[in-house]
This record gives C-alpha cells, structure tokens and sequence, in this order.
C-alpha cells in the first residue's frame, strides 16, 4: 500500500470519527432534555421503604455544615444518616456533633474509627462501620462535599424500580463564585455530562459514586461491601455488581437520577479541580484502557486539529475555516448542553462561559498527559500506587485534613 493510499484511509476513519462526535453531541443534549429536571411522582400506593444514608467525611470546608444541614430537611418519611469518620481527631466530628444536638427528631449516627484500616480504599475503610449498623435495605452513599434538594431522595427512589439495582446521580456543581467555580461547571456540564449521559444511555457502565443510592441485597450476594475495598474506583466496580449480579436474569439496571448531583464544596480552585481530574483520568486508564486514545480524541482541539488535515486531505478544504466551523458548532452545543444540564438561568455571563471553557478545552490535553506520566495516584491525604483494575496500595499518608 502507498503512502498515499495511507493517508486517504486515515483521513477517512478521522473524518467518520469527527461525524460520530456530533452525534454523540447532539444525542447527549436531546437525551439530557428527555432525563433530567423532570419532577416524577410515585403512584398512588407507593410505600416508601427506609433509606440509610452513608456520609463519609474527611475534614472541614467552610460550606460543610450547611452541606450537610441539607440531609435534615429531606422530605422523605423514613430515613437515618450514619456519619463515618476515619479520626477522632477530624475537626468534622464537632461539626457531626453540633447538627445531632440541633436535630434531636432526625435519626442519625456518627461512627468514628474507620482508622482501623481493613481496605485499602479509604472511603469504603471509613464507611465500614456505618455499612454494618445501616438498617435498611436501601443505602445511599453521599459524598462530603454534596448538598442536597429537599425532594432528591424521594426522586431517586420512584427512580429505583422493581428491575433496578442502582440510582445515581449525573455529577454537576452549584452555582458558586469565582473563576474555579466556572470552570467546574463548565467541565461537568460539557464534556464530562456528553459521555457520562451517553454511557449510560446506552448501557455502558460509567458511574461515579459521589452520590448512588442502591440495594444492601444486591452487593452482599456478590462478596459484600468490604469486597469492594482492593479498588481505588470503587464506585465503577459497585455498578458492575450490579451489571452482572446473576440472582436477577438479565443482571439489574443502573438508572441515572433526574436531578444532578450539586456538589458544593467550600474549598475549590483551578489547583484542586486538577488535581482531581488528573486522579480520575489515571482510574479510568486502569478500568477502560482504550480512554487512553479515545479521551484526547474526543477533546476539541485535538479532534479538530486532525479533522482539518483530513477534510484538507480528503476534499482539499481550508483547514484553517473548517477549524473555525467547527469550534464555532462545538461550542454552540457545550453551550447548549451545559443549559440542559442546569436546568435554570446560568449563575454567570457568557464571557465567563468562554473563558472557563477555553481555558479548560486548552488545558485538558496536559491533564492527561500528566495522569500517564505520574507513577501515583494522590486522593486527599493519601498517596497510592495504582495497578490492574484500579488495585491499589497505600505508600505515603501526609496528615492533612484538607481536600487534595
Ligand atoms: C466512539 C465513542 C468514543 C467515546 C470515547 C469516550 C472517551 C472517554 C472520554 C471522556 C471520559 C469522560 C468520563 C465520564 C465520567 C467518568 C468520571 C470518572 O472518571 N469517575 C471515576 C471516579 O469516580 C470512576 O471511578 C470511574 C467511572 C467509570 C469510568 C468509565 C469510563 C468509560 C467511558 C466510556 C464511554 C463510552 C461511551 C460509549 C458511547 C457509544
Ligand atoms: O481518605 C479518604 C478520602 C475520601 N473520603 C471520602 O470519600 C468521598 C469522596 O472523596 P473526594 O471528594 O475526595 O473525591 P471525589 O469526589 O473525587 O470522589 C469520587 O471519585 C473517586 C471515587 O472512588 C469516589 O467514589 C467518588 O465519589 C468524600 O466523602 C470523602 O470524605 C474518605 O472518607 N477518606
């Protein structure tokens, strides 16, 4: 074959590829509409079953308390918050302490000493005990940093039908101030909220467990919670429990919940958002490999850059006014995905818009640069190294209680 012959057929996967991307673009934006910010009601004769809700905490934010005050107010008949610790010495103890004197009527635990370690996953090490004394069928893990609506968990559980084994939540910020704010909106209503939506659309495991909400039964018949503790990304291997738990035929499906989830955490910059990026883009190499070419393929920049040589190639356009067609087009639909995904008036201008994303589409191709260079993995205090399906092993603690 020439080098001719070469070039043409890789101008035509590319130009195949690039086509693929606005349809999952477009598909993300009308599956979005259809899904979410819808207000379900459950029938008539629907009881409620008790839900337990997991909250593992590490440290303090300026926003925790009202964070967490949110988990008081829910309109759901019978619920109890089991708060998990890993330290006496966390300054979120006097926090957890202060809300059970204040809400005497709302049944609540704390449970410290998630310390003794028994997994290498903290969140699972610091939720064990909490996991043990829950006692309803249902649980609902909820990260530190979420806040949720009054009727959230009402939602999630019309959400959990009969053939579903799990309920989550799409990850998506409130609307804070400052730069770094934008950015975090702009990154999980764009880019982030196109492939999470479309994978679960089509029934690809793509779950973060920051708040998911599932059956005890289900995850004790296929080796328990601790099981899930070898992981570092835990919440992936918890849904695939799901996908393929043989007591249910089919295996049991994994729903998204109408409303995202609002993580609203007082501590955040450009640092913090990266660093945590740089961590979930290592796990999904270890658990999804191919991420590793597919992810920067299916970034703006690069994708465009390489869809110019090839239309260049194939029809002999100008790459330079194809570039700027499709920037133009791929930010009209982040534009538009990201009003979805809010549901309501964005809590800034549209020059905010354009700068958070061109610093993000401009800074994403570093970020996994950096994850597939660094040897570690760093989560809060902790560093790891990472293996095979995301096993990991713990091999430095700096005592820190702020997030990483
Ligand atoms: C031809 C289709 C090309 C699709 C290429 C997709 C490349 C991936 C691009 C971006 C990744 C965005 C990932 C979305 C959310 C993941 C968030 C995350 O990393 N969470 C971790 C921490 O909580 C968690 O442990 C991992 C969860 C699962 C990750 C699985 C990623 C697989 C994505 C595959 C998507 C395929 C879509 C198929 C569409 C036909
Ligand atoms: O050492 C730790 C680290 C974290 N955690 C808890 O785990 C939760 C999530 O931690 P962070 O907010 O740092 O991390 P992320 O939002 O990135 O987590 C997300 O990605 C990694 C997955 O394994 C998590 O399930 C998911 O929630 C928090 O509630 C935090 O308090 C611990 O209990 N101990």
């Amino acid at each position: 074959m020439t080098l001719d012959c070469i070039s043409l057929i890789i101008a035509i996967i590319i130009f195949g590829g690039w086509w693929l991307q606005w349809i999952i673009h477009v598909t993300a934006i009308i599956y979005g509409r259809i899904k979410l910010h819808r207000k379900l009601s459950a029938p008539p004769d629907f009881q409620f079953p008790g839900v337990s809700i997991l909250k593992p905490l590490t440290g303090v934010d300026p926003n925790l308390y009202a964070n967490l005050e949110t988990f008081f107010h829910l309109l759901y008949p019978k619920y109890e918050i089991l708060f998990c610790i890993e330290e006496e010495t966390d300054p979120a103890v006097m926090i957890v302490k202060s809300l059970l004197n204040k809400y005497p009527n709302v049944e609540c635990s704390l449970f410290v000493g998630g310390a003794l370690k028994t997994t290498v996953n903290p969140k699972i090490n610091n939720l064990m005990q909490g996991y043990i004394m829950a006692k309803h069928e249902l649980i609902l893990i909820s990260d530190s940093g979420l806040k949720m609506k009054e009727d959230t968990l009402q939602e999630m559980v019309i959400n959990l039908k009969e053939n579903v084994g799990l309920v989550h939540q799409l990850p998506f910020v409130s609307d804070r101030s400052g730069f770094a704010a934008v950015l975090e909106k702009v990154y999980f209503g764009t880019q982030h909220s196109k492939i999470y939506l479309l994978a679960n659309m089509v029934g690809v495991n793509c779950v973060t467990g920051m708040s998911c909400l599932f059956r005890k039964s289900v995850v004790e018949q296929s080796g328990g919670f601790e099981s899930l503790g070898i992981y570092l990304a835990e919440d992936y291997y918890l849904s695939q429990i799901c996908f393929y738990n043989c007591s249910c035929n089919s295996g049991w499906k994994v729903k998204v919940s109408t409303q995202p989830a609002l993580q609203n955490s007082g501590t955040y910059s450009i640092g913090t958002f990266q660093n945590r990026m740089i961590r979930w883009i290592k796990l999904r190499s270890f658990l999804v490999p191919m991420t590793i070419i597919m992810e920067p393929l299916s970034e703006w920049l690069l994708l465009g850059l390489i869809s110019s040589w090839a239309v260049c190639r194939l029809f002999m356009w100008s790459p330079i006014a194809f570039f700027l067609v499709h920037t133009l087009i791929w930010f009209l639909l982040d534009y538009t995905l990201l009003l979805t995904i809010q549901g309501c008036n964005l809590p800034f201008s549209r020059i905010d818009f354009v700068a958070g994303w061109l610093f993000r589409e401009c800074t994403s191709l570093l970020l996994m640069l950096r994850a597939h260079t660094v040897r570690t993995l760093t989560w809060r205090s902790r560093q790891y190294i990472i293996g095979r399906h995301t096993i990991g092993e713990e091999i430095r603690k700096v005592h820190d209680w702020t997030a990483v």
